[in-house]
């Protein structure tokens, strides 16, 4: 059974036109995940360089192509987490950067702490010698379309971002059994200035232990954060629950608790793994025992041989 990747790139309603784009991004990042575990890489390695990859795609609401804060700007989260140590390293509005998620890493691996935020997060990446990009370079026509839409009196933004997310994360266990997660997002569609979602939260926007498994979500930021959805899933598999059963609850409780919708991709140290979601749809892919694995609704599941030459 291992070893494993899952990778999701955000829960909602995905437009039709964008809908195959997403399913491309997902299969792509998940192959790449999984060329390094078959190398013998490491979990973090799979999981980070599979959320570095869909950053750098404008289809996903993450690095290029992230939505826009009300002031049209970029503000990103992202974090990863170590399931061999429970180390974990974060960044929350971080601007200028291309992929947060490898400076979350940093922030794991280079400092005694475990997030750090907008200007002092840009410090500390230029300490790190990662390039400051032109905010422009990661604003796309799309998200400037629907920021201005958000700005009009009668929108709202929550529904319009529960409508079509595309935040992105993955987890993986190598064949070592060791276990990892990452996840990165713009955030909510014209979000305050200075708003931090659930993604660079432990136990929120992901959570990892190899005793238990790991998890990554999507969805509704101020939900997620108030059942602490990742957490509560390996909670629940700590139970006895499997993690198709741990998810279903936990997703049911965010949506009857708190009106939160939302998806995840979640394994156990053996490899057993699950991709479930309360939204209209999520576009999640996984890779494991040489099979590509991937979907978009609700019950659609696609199986194909992962392609390793890439
Ligand atoms: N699209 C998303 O998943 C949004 C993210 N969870 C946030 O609230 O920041």
């Amino acid at each position: 059974m291992l070893p494993v990747v899952v990778v999701h790139g955000g829960a909602g309603h995905i437009p039709k036109e964008r809908a195959e784009l997403s399913t491309i991004g997902v299969k792509e990042a998940t192959r790449t995940g999984y060329a390094i575990l078959q190398k013998g890489g490491c979990a973090m390695d799979a999981v980070v360089e599979a959320v570095a990859l869909m950053e750098n795609n404008p289809r996903f609401n993450a690095g290029r192509g992230s939505v826009l804060n009300v002031k049209g700007e970029v503000e990103m989260d992202a974090m990863v987490m170590d399931g061999r140590t429970l180390d974990s390293g974060a960044v929350s509005a971080v601007r200028r950067i291309a992929n947060p998620v490898q400076l979350a890493r940093l922030v794991m691996e280079k400092t005694k702490h475990l997030c750090l935020t907008a200007e002092g997060a840009s410090k500390f990446a230029r300490s790190m010698g990662v390039p400051e990009v032109p905010e422009e370079s990661l604003i796309t026509d799309y998200a400037k379309m629907r920021w201005k839409k958000n700005l009009q009196p009668d929108a709202n933004p929550v529904e319009c971002q529960m409508g079509k997310m595309g935040t992105v994360g993955a987890v993986a266990v190598d064949k070592d059994g060791n276990i990892a997660c990452a996840t990165s997002t713009g955030g909510m569609i014209n979000k305050m200035e200075g708003r931090v979602g659930d993604t660079p939260c432990v136990g929120c926007g992901g959570y990892a232990d190899n005793n238990i498994g790991a998890v990554s979500p999507t969805g509704h930021g101020e939900a997620i954060m108030k059942v602490t959805l990742s957490r509560l899933i390996l909670f629940h598999m700590e139970q006895g629950k499997t993690p198709e059963e741990a998810s279903d609850l936990a997703l049911t409780y965010m949506k009857e608790r708190v009106d939160g919708l939302g998806g995840v991709v979640v394994v156990d140290p053996k490899g057993t793994w699950a991709a479930r979601f309360s939204s209209l749809q999520m576009s999640w892919a996984a890779a494991q025992q040489g099979e590509l694995h991937f979907g978009l609704y609700h019950g659609e599941h696609f199986v194909e041989p992962v392609q390793e030459n890439i």
